[in-house]
């Protein structure tokens, strides 16, 4: 089975998480930047990024993100920007979403995992698992996730490669 873990990060933190999901999964992780324009062939993607201003980054909360940073953010591109740009998606692909957000009442913070769920059902994708939040420090400059939680993200991708068995031949 081929699993694809797409992540977009500014200061590292969706890196980290995307890092454990991946272990979790023995799957493939890509920076978004970097990501197929063609799915062809995977079995599972898990795509995930930084909630910014309540969703997924623009151009502009990238820029932002840049400007708060001493050094050059991660990904240069965003989620939404390469969702929009794949070519045609395998129908009833199994896919997950995450994003890394502050750890607070998600009605508060919003979750990007949640833009990202809808751009993949939009495209014909089936949800293998609900979106899924992890969380950062305080500081949203910060350059990691919170403690345990690339552990918690690990496990994340255990249970969600064993549900996605189930289903993939
Ligand atoms: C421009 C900007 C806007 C943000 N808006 C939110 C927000 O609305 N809710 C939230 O929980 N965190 C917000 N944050 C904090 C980010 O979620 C946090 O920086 C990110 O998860 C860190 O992941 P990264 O290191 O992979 O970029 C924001 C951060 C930036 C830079």
């Amino acid at each position: 089975m081929r699993t694809l873990v797409v992540f977009e990060s500014m200061f590292g933190a969706t890196e980290q998480i995307a890092r454990a999901i991946a272990k979790g999964l023995d799957a493939e992780v890509v920076n978004v930047d970097d990501a197929p324009a063609d799915l062809t062939g995977v079995d599972l993607l898990v795509v995930g990024g930084p909630t910014h201003v309540h969703g997924m980054s623009r151009a502009t909360t990238r820029k932002s993100a840049a400007d708060q940073g001493d050094q050059p953010t991660r990904s240069k591109t965003g989620v939404r920007e390469w969702l929009g740009s794949l070519g045609p998606v395998p129908q009833g692909l199994p896919v997950a979403a995450f994003d890394t957000r502050i750890d607070k009442s998600r009605w508060l913070t919003g979750a990007a995992s949640l833009g990202i769920a809808k751009l993949l059902r939009r495209r014909g994708c089936r949800l293998a698992a609900p979106a899924e939040s992890f969380f950062v420090g305080t500081d949203p400059a910060g350059t990691g996730s919170a403690p345990g939680e690339p552990d918690r993200a690990q496990a994340w991708g255990v249970a969600l490669g064993a549900a996605a068995r189930r289903t993939v031949s």
